[in-house]
């Protein structure tokens, strides 16, 4: 966090929200984002699909009119793709020049082809000016007994997948 609100102070300023076309400017906090979308993407199954026939797929059968699920937490957390994949590593997208969308099959929080999110466009703006804004314009700190013990970041599996325990956190005017 304190690299990104680094990068914000050094090319946004202190106290403002950030504004769309600044977010290209900010390479850390796409990263971080990106990280954020690999390590917890809000999907984890994206929607179901159904085999329209039967398939072949790196020798497995998938007959035709299964339902097929794509696990792209599974994917976010492959060690074949990702090194040391349980780490939040935002820089990893610095050097990697991977995105989200729908391209680039170890990432597609959104989808792919054609039945790909069509809300991406507004969601990744969206993302990047709430989250920027919001490390921009507060301090941020844990209470103190998160501070001792750590954030917990066990998940709750469902259609979307969100924190089990919801984030508890202190804002403070820079
Ligand atoms: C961070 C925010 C969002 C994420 C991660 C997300 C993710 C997804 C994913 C994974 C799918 C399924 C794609 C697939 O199975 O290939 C989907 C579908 C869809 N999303 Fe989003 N979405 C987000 C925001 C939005 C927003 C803001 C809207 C509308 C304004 C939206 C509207 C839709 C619709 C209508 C579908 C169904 C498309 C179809 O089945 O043809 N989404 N989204």
């Amino acid at each position: 966090m304190a690299k990104a609100c680094a990068e914000l102070r050094r090319v946004i300023g202190e106290r403002r929200n950030i504004e769309e076309s600044e977010i290209g400017q900010l390479p850390y906090l796409q990263a971080v984002v990106k990280e954020t979308f690999r390590l917890h993407p809000p999907a984890p199954l994206l929607l179901p699909r159904r085999a329209e026939k039967t398939t072949e797929i790196m020798g497995y059968t998938i007959p035709n009119g299964s339902r097929v699920l794509i696990n792209i937490w599974a994917i976010g957390r492959d060690a074949n793709i990702w090194p040391e994949p349980e780490k939040f590593t935002p820089e990893r997208f610095l050097v990697k020049a991977v995105d989200f969308k729908g391209g680039d099959f170890e990432l597609i929080p959104f989808g792919a082809g054609r039945r790909i999110c069509p809300g991406m466009p507004l969601a990744i703006r969206m993302v990047h000016l709430v989250l920027g804004s919001l490390l921009n314009q507060f301090k941020w700190s844990l209470p103190a007994e998160l501070e001792r013990n750590g954030v917990d970041m066990t998940e709750k599996f469902g259609v979307t997948l969100v924190k089990a325990v919801p984030l508890r956190a202190i804002p403070a005017h820079v």
